[in-house]
């Protein structure tokens, strides 16, 4: 959901914040319906002083209204934000004056690069030479220098995003919000100006909150992710956690590709393969879930192959092989164990030409603290 040029005019008015100052914002039991539909359910979230926080979750999940309410473009139906600890819930977006970077540039069409990036210095009544050095300073920092004169129509994409991100930042807000910003740009682009958001976050240290719904964004530019469901915040965490300890299946699945085998046929087929297996018993962390019932998750790229496992270290699975599919430095590996459930894993592209060769049945292995086991309704 983008805003239009209008909105980012609104959002820059107010006094210059001169000094740095970074923002903690807590969110507190924050929910939001329209007529009937409840867009955002209880949702609690401490947004750290600097960090980089990404909101990511499936098209419709909310983080757009989230981020709207965070910006004071919407309010909340319950619940109440505050801004290093001062209630904020009723401020006007104005008020705030937080920064904003949308999908869609939202630039002056009619003025050059650098009067859209001196816009909220302009309209803050900034003197003029303290603007120019500012404006100078933030075209240098995006790599923007040589276009200063020119208007957005002769700009490539990343070239327009860089512009509303000097005109976002500029002003030093305690916040920046950016909704979806790369994702009219193709692949290549977008990995540059995600390395250059990085960047940006590290220089101005202002606290980022950043929408996507791209798993691999998310995961490689944040200190922490809070992911959402249907109106719902179902984890928060660094991208690790997130990722290596997902609390649910949906977010297990949401962050990647992952094997989710019932507990109960691995543990049979563990057992009917004792002996060549190295009478090995099924062993998954004991932390997660109490008894012997679940899913077991684990991650394709934290699977091997191998002919007769041995280690003591190591589950194994018997599997036949159903296909693969060459991806580069990588090679998926597709099989079906015997009762029927299908896996899959991924090894360099010259290990997995290797286990291949070696015909159709393979043992599938994996180190013990690779599996986790999750509920099996979740
Ligand atoms: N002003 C509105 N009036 C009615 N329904 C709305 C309004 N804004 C959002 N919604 C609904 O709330 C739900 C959440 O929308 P939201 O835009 O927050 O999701 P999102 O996770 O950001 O998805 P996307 O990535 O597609 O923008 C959607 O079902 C959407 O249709």
């Amino acid at each position: 959901m983008a805003q239009g040029a209008g909105a980012a005019l609104d959002m820059a008015a107010g006094p210059v914040v001169t000094e740095h100052a970074a923002a903690e914002i807590r969110a507190e039991g924050i929910g939001k319906t329209f007529g009937s539909f409840r867009a955002l359910r209880d949702l609690s979230l401490n947004i750290g002083r600097g960090e980089f926080l990404t909101l990511l979750g499936p098209s419709g999940s909310g983080k757009t209204t989230f981020l709207m309410i965070l910006a004071g473009f919407e309010r909340p139906t319950h619940g109440r934000l505050t801004r290093d600890g001062a209630d904020i819930t009723n401020l006007s977006a104005e008020q705030r004056a937080f920064g904003m970077v949308f999908q869609g540039y939202a630039l002056f069409p009619h003025m050059t690069v650098e009067q859209n990036i001196a816009f909220p210095l302009n309209i803050r009544k900034v003197p003029a030479e303290e603007t120019r050095k500012r404006v100078a300073d933030m075209v240098a920092r995006v790599g923007l220098a040589g276009h200063e004169r020119k208007l957005p129509t002769k700009l490539s994409g990343g070239q327009q995003q860089r512009v509303a991100l000097a005109r976002a930042l500029v002003f030093e807000p305690p916040v920046l919000l950016l909704d979806e910003p790369f994702s009219a740009l193709d692949k290549h682009l977008r990995g540059l100006m995600q390395e250059e958001v990085k960047r940006l976050h590290q220089e101005f240290g202002t606290t980022f909150v950043f929408v996507t719904h791209d798993q691999s964004e998310a995961l490689s530019l944040s200190s922490r992710v809070a992911i959402f469901n249907h109106g719902q915040l179902l984890q928060v965490g660094t991208p690790q956690d997130v990722y290596e300890r997902p609390a649910s299946r949906f977010v297990s699945e949401f962050l990647g590709e992952i094997n989710l085998l019932p507990l109960q046929d691995v543990q049979r087929e563990n057992d009917s393969a004792r002996g060549s297996c190295d009478g090995s018993v099924l062993d998954v962390p004991s932390q997660s879930h109490a008894g012997r019932t679940g899913i077991l998750a684990i991650r394709p790229e934290h699977m091997d192959v191998a002919a007769a496992p041995k280690e003591d270290s190591l589950n194994c699975l018997a599997g036949t092989v159903t296909s693969s599919t060459y991806l580069g430095p990588a090679t998926k590996i597709s099989l079906t164990t015997s009762s029927g459930t299908p896996l899959s894993l991924t090894l360099p592209t010259d290990r997995a030409a290797e286990a291949l060769r070696k015909g159709p049945q393979l043992w599938v292995t994996w180190p013990k603290d690779k599996g986790f086991l999750l509920p099996e309704e979740a």
